[in-house]
């Protein structure tokens, strides 16, 4: 039975805890949770009869063998550091903290050291297996559309002095690189470094905000010596914050599933 530790208690750790709940997982189960807002914990360990804990570093010190970061960017640094010289591996769904190379090889050392694994699932984006592989080619382009709904990227607007409200046609609220995107946009574009981080090379990020979408589309490109490949995929916002698509949680659920399993399908 894999025993998982889950830090940020919103969205996705909801879907990862019915999933467990509903035994879509039968080989795991939640034993703790922390979240800065001990209430969203609370929340969820009625659905998992889990511990809540009071501290990222009461949380590490349990029996578990996984610790699930599903909190923000900001705090992948300490609860990855804390889990992994704990002896706990760790899936990192805020991938976007991997934007920084020195935090990369900082948490692939230490996990190096400890003999544990960092899993960072593919989240809100398919196509990462394909793209892995052409990495044993040459890369040459990257390139990621994102087209939200306005609600989705409203507090990020607001940050950019833009008013959403004002947009009444899809409009292209960013073009740059990687490293701009996830400064921007924190909490709607982890899966630009995902991609990078799986393709080994800066994507192009363009970020449309549609006052008709109904879905977080996400359009990936990447061009190679071994192939060209081209994925479109249209996902169902989590209705708990629509910033996050659905799929995000069930990339973790499966990596959860994978990991608890005898066998492992895919790349
Ligand atoms: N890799 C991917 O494809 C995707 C990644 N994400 C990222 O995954 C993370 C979780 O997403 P959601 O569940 O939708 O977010 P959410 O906003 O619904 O929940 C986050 C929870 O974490 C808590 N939290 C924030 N900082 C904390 C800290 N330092 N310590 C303890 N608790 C903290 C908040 O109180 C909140 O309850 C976010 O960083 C999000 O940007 C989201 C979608 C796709
Ligand atoms: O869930 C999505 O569609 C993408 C997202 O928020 C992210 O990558 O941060």
């Amino acid at each position: 039975m894999l025993k998982i530790g889950i830090v940020g208690c919103g969205a996705i750790a909801t879907f990862i805890s019915k999933a467990i709940a509903r035994k879509k997982v039968s080989n795991a189960k939640v034993v703790a949770y922390y979240d800065k807002n001990r209430h969203k914990a609370e929340k969820l360990s009625k659905i998992t009869n889990a511990d809540v804990c009071d501290s990222i570093d009461e949380l590490v010190k349990k029996d578990i063998d996984l610790v699930v970061e599903a909190a923000s960017i900001k705090a992948v640094e300490e609860v990855a550091t804390k889990a992994l010289s704990n002896n706990k591996d760790v899936l990192v769904m805020s991938v976007g903290a991997f934007v920084d190379k020195e935090l990369f090889l900082k948490l692939y050392n230490l996990a190096k050291d400890k003999g544990r694994k960092i899993y960072l699932p593919s989240g809100a984006i398919a196509g990462i297996d394909a793209i892995k592989s052409l990495t044993f080619g040459k890369i040459e382009e990257v390139v990621l559309k994102t087209t939200k709904p306005v609600e989705g990227l409203k507090e990020a607007l607001k940050d950019k002095g833009i008013d959403a409200d004002a947009i009444k046609e899809p409009t292209v609220v960013f073009e740059g690189d990687v490293f701009d995107a996830i400064k921007q946009f924190p909490s709607n574009i982890n899966v630009s470094v995902m991609l990078s981080i799986a393709s080994e090379f800066p994507a192009k990020v363009i970020i449309v905000a549609d006052p008709n979408a109904k879905t977080n589309n996400h359009e990936i490109f990447v061009k190679s010596s071994i192939g060209t490949l081209k994925v479109l995929i249209e996902n169902v916002p989590c209705e708990e914050n629509p910033k996050t698509s659905a799929l995000a949680a069930y990339s973790a659920i499966r990596i959860i599933k994978d990991i608890s399993e005898p066998i492992k399908i895919g790349t």
